[in-house]
């Protein structure tokens, strides 16, 4: 299992050791024990699940504190291109993002700490999304920035015109126009 660190301290890219043979393949999707030695101690305490066609954008979400959520994510089957904002007052990387190609054929995960939004965008024909949180759903909670931003100046990789969002996501407020609930010291 190879840990990669990105341009954004903390967000980091996981590649695991896939054992294949003339059945097929087999690889551990998480390691607490890895994880720990590597990034650090998490709990989770969900695992979620999505399936998407080509083109549709979930995101960019994040939940307020006390709910935060730190994200553990993959790409099951298909391709989507991930993305994941620093959202942290203070941060010298606030504003800035890191995009990862995860597909059921690179198996690939990213993991997202507390203090960034996320979301993804469908390449492929559809897509499964898998992922791992370590705080409960929390409706109330539940907050978002625009996919389109245009000063996150975000590429999706994708004609935006085949691009689907939900209503909810539709309607997120820019980065600029929010106060984040996240800082760093
Ligand atoms: C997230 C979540 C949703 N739901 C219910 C609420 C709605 O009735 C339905 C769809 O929810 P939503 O449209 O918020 O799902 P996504 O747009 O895929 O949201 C997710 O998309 C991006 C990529 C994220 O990173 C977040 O984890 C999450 O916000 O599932 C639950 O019951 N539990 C949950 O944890």
């Amino acid at each position: 299992m190879n840990f990669v660190s990105t341009p954004i301290s903390g967000l980091t890219i996981i590649e695991p050791r896939v054992f294949g043979d003339e059945r097929g393949y087999f690889f551990e999707s998480f390691n607490l024990n890895t994880f720990r030695k590597h990034i650090g101690d998490i709990h989770f305490v969900q695992d979620n699940e999505s399936k998407s066609s080509h083109g549709v954008l979930r995101g960019l979400h994040f939940q307020k504190p006390p709910f935060d959520q730190a994200k553990l994510v993959r790409c099951v089957s298909g391709e989507v291109l991930d993305v994941a904002v620093d959202i942290r007052k203070g941060s010298p990387t606030y504003g800035q993002h890191v995009s990862v190609l995860l597909s059921g054929e690179n198996k690939r995960q990213f993991f997202i700490p507390r203090g960034f939004a996320h979301g993804f965008v469908v390449l492929s024909e559809s897509a499964v999304f898998a992922y791992k949180v370590d705080n409960w759903y929390a409706p109330t909670h539940d907050a978002g920035i625009a996919w389109n931003d245009a000063a996150l100046g975000i590429d999706w990789q994708v004609d935006l015109s085949k691009i689907l969002v939900s209503e909810k996501d539709g309607k997120l407020p820019c980065l600029g126009e929010m106060e984040t609930p996240f800082r760093v010291e």
